[in-house]
């Protein structure tokens, strides 16, 4: 045919995620984990000879690789991982092990069935010295039979809380050979004779978790914006109640509680797309420094994205939550789609790093931060933390409106970012001044600390959404964002009210008057509401909801749904008489005798 799409390029890697996110569904396939990590792994660990050979076949699929770290008994702690690579300079190969039980790699995606290849972390060992977990290339499968090769165990974990379409696996070596080369070597080395060359910074193996934690945030934008919208179009539809005695009932979305349970996730949906966006772009440009030799972002990229995927998959699994509650009896029923959107957004609470320990990784990056603050040195003109060297207004100002742009809601984020960054720093000197170890130390301000990075993110993605709605030129567009970003910041301010009442920097009043211009956008967007998710453009494959469709036919569905369940296949099922059956029938003779 003339005018036939052309085939899916299988080598690019925007078309091959898409063709496969809507074929293949949301959680998950074969070759997620060889799209998501394998592949930026060769890309960032792979020296130019390494790619030229992997990189093509990968592209190509001619294997499916997965990323194999976590092991049964350490996922966050990395440095205790027990797999180990022992070089052999007399065969010049590594030899693969797994000493324990708990060295078992234990949740990699894909690893169970698909992968025939896998990126293996594992502790590197030369010349007698342990250097700490490198990458290696590793081939798990015949690629013929596929069948495990010589001193592999591998399989699937098992059913999981969600993605059940993606095989998660274990894997054991015992004494597996592996050539020299197949250590990723573009940052550190391990030389023929056994000696190993550092790399400029230790932590470059590290660069494909951190990729993935840039991509959650955008991914979280997602979850949110998908299931808003299958909350404010059901809301549309369903009627219950009355607001005017008499004059019918009125749409569910009428509900300024309705309203206020579902327009703050749109919100927050926005926002978490706008500064995915900004962490991608950062990304990209640390990965391009680091080609040319620069590794100066690396430790900022590190804590943004640390604590961006933190605050977004916490906000995202509440929100979540929040559509399907909004959505009464249906939204519990598989037929809203929440389950499956649920299930599989809240596996990102824990993977690519357990919340709190990512949380607390951004701390410890604040503390250096308020160190430097209190030994009086200036800012290094570093847009994402400068604000913290400042001196904001004394008091609160949210009910001015003396600038546009809501600079007085952004410093009265900054104000308490700053004011909990340099508490809990004091605080860790205190205890240490009493004799703690930096450690224990640590460890009695762990809540505070986890609180200093969720107001700093807090500032990073407000700042960033009035940013990006600034530039803005058409401007009815803009006028509707604007609502949701008035939503968003108010609504932020009551959710960090404790903390900005505790000093006094915000009074009762102004916390009223945060609460007034929430009550005020939920009022302004509601007419647009079903434009503004409808604009989004989901495919109603995208949101696997009956309640969500676009056409708002929702009953006829539902029950042609239902109808659908393998239990209505036939009218009694086959086995009632043998058991309910059976026992109603005797239970019914016994009360006659
Ligand atoms: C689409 C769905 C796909 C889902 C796929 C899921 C995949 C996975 O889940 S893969 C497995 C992911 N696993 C993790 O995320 C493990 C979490 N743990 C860690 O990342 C690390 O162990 C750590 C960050 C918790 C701590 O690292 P550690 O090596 O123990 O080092 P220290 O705490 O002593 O920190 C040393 C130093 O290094 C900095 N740093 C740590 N990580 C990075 C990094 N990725 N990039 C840059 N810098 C990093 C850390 O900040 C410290 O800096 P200083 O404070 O300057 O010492
Ligand atoms: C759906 C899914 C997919 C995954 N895919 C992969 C994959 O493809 N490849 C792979 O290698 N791994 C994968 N993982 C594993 C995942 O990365 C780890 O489970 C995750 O990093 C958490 O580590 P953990 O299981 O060791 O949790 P733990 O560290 O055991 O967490 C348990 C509790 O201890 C707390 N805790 C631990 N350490 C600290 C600390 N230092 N300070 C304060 N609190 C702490 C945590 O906050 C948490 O509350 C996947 C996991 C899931 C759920």
């Amino acid at each position: 045919m003339e005018h036939a799409p052309k085939a899916i390029d299988v080598t690019n890697d925007v078309e091959m995620r898409t063709f496969n996110f809507f074929t293949m569904g949301i959680d998950g396939h074969p070759l997620g984990l060889h799209l998501d990590m394998a592949i930026p792994t060769i890309l960032n660990n792979a020296d130019e000879e390494q790619q030229k050979d992997w990189l093509p076949k990968a592209a190509n699929r001619e294997f499916i690789a997965t990323y194999a770290q976590t092991e049964m008994g350490h996922g966050t702690n990395l440095k205790k991982l027990e797999t180990t690579a022992t070089y052999d300079p007399k065969t010049q190969e590594f030899v693969l092990n797994s000493p324990t039980i708990t060295s078992t790699k234990w949740w990699p995606g894909n690893l169970g069935k698909s992968s025939n290849y896998a990126v293996v972390m594992a502790q590197l060992y030369t010349q007698g010295k342990c250097h700490g977990a490198h990458p290696f290339f590793v081939q798990l499968r015949d690629l013929n039979t596929h069948k495990p090769l010589k001193g592999i165990t591998v399989g699937d974990i098992g059913p999981k809380f969600g993605m059940n379409t993606v095989d998660n696996g274990f894997l054991q070596f015992d004494h597996v050979r592996t050539p020299r080369r197949s250590m990723f070597m573009k940052h550190a080395k391990v030389l023929p004779d056994g000696r190993y060359v550092p790399p400029v910074h230790d932590k470059l193996n590290y660069s494909a978790m951190v990729f993935i934690r840039a991509a959650i945030v955008s991914g979280m934008a997602y979850h949110l914006l998908v299931t808003s919208t299958i909350a404010v179009r059901y809301s549309a539809i369903r009627r219950q109640g009355e607001i005017t005695p008499g004059a019918g009932e009125v749409k569910v979305l009428d509900y300024q509680t309705q309203q206020h349970r579902i327009f703050p996730q749109l919100a927050r949906g926005l926002a978490f797309r706008l500064s995915g966006q900004y962490i991608m772009k950062l990304y990209t440009q640390t990965m391009d420094d680091i080609r040319n030799g620069d590794i100066s972002a690396v430790p900022d990229l590190h804590a943004l994205s640390c604590g961006l995927k933190a605050v977004t998959t916490h906000h995202a699994a509440l929100g979540l939550e929040q559509c399907r509650m909004a959505c009464g009896g249906h939204g519990y029923s598989q037929a809203s789609g929440f389950p499956l959107h649920y299930s599989v957004a809240v596996g990102a609470c824990t993977y690519e790093g357990e919340n709190m320990v990512m949380l607390l990784q951004t701390a410890r990056h604040l503390m250096k931060i308020a160190k430097a603050i209190r030994a009086g040195q200036s800012p290094k003109s570093n847009k994402i933390v400068d604000y913290l060297f400042h001196k904001g207004p004394p008091k609160c100002l949210i009910d001015q409106a003396y600038d546009t742009n809501y600079r007085n809601v952004l410093e009265s984020f900054e104000h308490l970012a700053r004011r909990q960054t340099l508490e809990v720093y004091d605080k860790l000197v205190q205890l240490q001044q009493q004799g703690r170890n930096y450690e224990q130390a640590w460890n009695d301000c762990a809540v505070e600390l986890c609180k200093a990075t969720r107001a700093h993110v807090r500032t990073f993605l407000a700042r960033t959404f009035v940013e990006e709605i600034d530039k803005i030129s058409d401007l009815s567009i803009k006028s509707v964002l604007q609502d949701l970003l008035q939503l968003y910041l108010y609504y932020e301010v009551t959710e960090c009210a404790t903390g900005l009442l505790e000093d006094g920097f915000m009074t009762g009043q102004q916390h009223k008057y945060a609460k007034k211009k929430i009550y005020e956008a939920l009022e302004k967007i509601r007419p647009n509401a079903v434009s503004i998710v409808d604009s989004f453009d989901f495919q109603d494959r995208e949101l696997h909801s009956v309640l969500g469709r676009r056409d708002g036919n929702v009953y006829e569905n539902l029950l042609k749904w239902a109808q659908s369940s393998p239990l209505n296949k036939t009218d009694v099922l086959p086995f009632h008489h043998k058991y309910l059956g059976k026992m109603m029938e005797e239970a019914r003779q016994r009360s006659k005798i």
